[in-house]
């Protein structure tokens, strides 16, 4: 017989003392947990709590070392994802474990135990992204797609097998505002049809909006329940540190006009590389000394494609395309780039941000071995290695990267850990020129404030600070001027004094930069 849950309504899941040890590490500690049919119940904790590694648990990807599950009032072991399947756990995971050489319909038919036909499958996908609102070309390659668009891949995934348990780890994270909305009103269906959702976000906004209830884990323990519609998305934040949130401070600076341009980009236009790629129309945009920039716009409009043409990760043919403290470097990769004063931070954090299986500190050498030479290379090209450490640990340290080793490879960090360390990595070098996309994806409310107070000290301290950004809030935090990606071209940098959420939200649909009035409210 199942149980009465919490809210009065039958229980589905009910985990009692689960714990998971990574060698000294409790990263899940006796953990109780129940969740009831039809809800949404949020998971919270900072990063590092322990959250992915329970919910692995409950998806079979990991053993547990102790504790029960029981799953409509039986006691299960759960010992793969397909076990998790047959029981009816569905799970949408934080990277998405999609092949890029493939479609959409070939990923989801991976997955499907059995023998459908990839037509099938592909129509049935597609009939169910449309009725759940979350349109997807079953046909369209993978590696084309954006991070939002592989996500509904995953999500329709998970729906065509049926669960009654949803569990989504940080599925906000990469979508667009409008996006989100899709998805929210999407598992408000779910709800209504009596599934329910294990939800894990840093969004404590959308938690307050959407969840049922929520449980707040810290240090691998459980430190509290509570209904998040009752808190505020500060006390929530409050409960998850254990101690205040600090706001971010920017104090505008009159000194920003007349500094020098540290980076210069001229009449950038790139035609696509893929039929599915976005074109760069003719990008003209200066960062000066003592500047952040922000530029916001919905996914999939030519902001990846913008920040590989920056980076040098594609390399332009006239050098004065892209120019890094007056040098042209259009034709320069990215070695030479980062050679000259710049450092860039790119969206997808394992294998794009840093090589999973690498130690940090060989993560930190791959990374820096050119622009520091000095410090960590000795004359014969060997390797300081008690150098190379000492800055790993600093870095660590410096952000707070909470960890199970003293120097694990960067796969045994937890998702938000790994992107403090990516950021801090290439904040620890005050390159001159910072180049960041999605600088707090993942990363708990604490560490985002650090991060954001970072890059605005970066840029005061005389560095030009570009930063790429579906959150508005981030940039409205942060950045001097806002410029707006649609469709492959770059709106006017309107400055920050100038800028609302509903001029920048008109030109992220697309209105002419004429068409945007001046009526418009200030962000909250
Ligand atoms: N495979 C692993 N090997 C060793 N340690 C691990 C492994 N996976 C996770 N950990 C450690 O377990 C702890 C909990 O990590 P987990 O990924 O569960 O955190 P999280 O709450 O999901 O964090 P985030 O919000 O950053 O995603 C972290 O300290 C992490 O370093």
């Amino acid at each position: 017989m199942a149980d009465e849950g919490a809210q009065g309504g039958v229980t589905l899941l009910d985990v009692r003392g689960l714990t998971k040890i990574f060698g000294s590490l409790k990263a899940c500690d006796g953990i109780d947990l129940d969740i009831a049919r039809g809800e949404i119940h949020a998971l919270l904790g900072e990063n590092g709590a322990g959250k992915s590694t329970l919910v692995k648990m409950l998806f079979g990807s990991l053993e547990p070392n102790a504790g029960e599950i029981r799953w409509e009032g039986r006691p299960v072991r759960i010992t793969s994802p397909s076990e998790a399947r047959k029981l009816g756990i569905g799970m949408v995971f934080q990277h998405f474990s999609l092949f890029e050489a493939l479609t959409a319909a070939e990923n989801i038919a991976l997955s499907l135990d059995d023998k459908t036909p990839i037509s099938t499958i592909a129509a049935k996908a597609q009939a169910l992204s449309y009725s759940y609102g979350l349109p997807l070309d079953p046909y369209a390659m993978v590696g084309d797609l954006s991070v939002g668009e592989r996500q509904r891949i995953e999500i329709i995934r998970c729906l065509l097998q049926t669960p009654q348990l949803i569990i989504l780890d940080e599925p906000t994270s990469v979508l667009t505002p409008q996006e989100a909305d899709k998805l929210f009103e999407t598992l408000e269906r779910l709800r209504g049809e009596g599934k329910s959702i294990l939800y894990i976000s840093h969004r404590l906004e959308e938690v307050k909006r959407m969840c049922d209830r929520a449980t707040v884990l810290r240090h691998g323990k459980v430190v509290g329940h509570c209904d998040p519609r009752a808190e505020t998305a500060s006390s929530l934040a409050n409960m998850m540190v254990g101690s205040e949130v600090h706001a971010v401070v920017r104090e505008h600076s009159e000194a920003i006009a007349g500094a020098e341009v540290l980076l210069r980009i001229d009449r950038l236009s790139r035609t696509p590389a893929t039929p599915f790629s976005i074109p760069l129309r003719d990008i003209s945009l200066n960062v000066r000394a003592g500047e952040v920039i922000g530029i916001a716009g919905v996914a999939g409009n030519g902001q990846g494609e913008f920040f590989e043409a920056i980076s040098g990760e594609v390399v332009q043919d006239r050098p004065e395309t892209v120019t890094v403290r007056g040098k042209p470097a259009g034709r320069d990769g990215i070695s030479a780039r980062r050679m000259m004063g710049a450092a860039f931070v790119p969206e997808e954090r394992l294998g794009h941000g840093a090589a999973p299986a690498m130690k940090l500190s060989d993560n930190l050498l791959l990374s820096r071995h050119a622009t520091d030479r000095g410090a960590y290379l000795g004359a014969a090209g060997t390797i300081r290695a008690s150098a190379v450490s000492a800055a790993a640990k600093r870095i660590n340290q410096e952000m707070d990267v909470r960890k199970s080793a003293e120097d694990p490879p960067a796969s045994a960090l937890s998702g938000g850990n790994l992107q403090k360390f990516i950021i801090g990595r290439e904040l620890d070098r005050k390159p001159a020129v910072l180049v960041v996309n999605q600088p707090t994806w993942g990363v708990d409310a604490g560490a985002a404030s650090r991060i954001r107070q970072a890059l605005i000290e970066l840029a005061r301290a005389g560095s030009a600070v570009l930063v790429i950004s579906q959150d508005l809030d981030e940039l409205f935090e942060i950045s001097d001027a806002i410029a707006v990606m649609h469709n492959g071209e770059l709106s006017k940098p309107l400055p920050r004094a100038e800028a609302t959420f509903e001029k920048i939200g008109l030109l992220m649909g697309g209105a002419e930069p004429g068409h945007v009035h001046d009526h418009a409210t200030e962000p909250a």
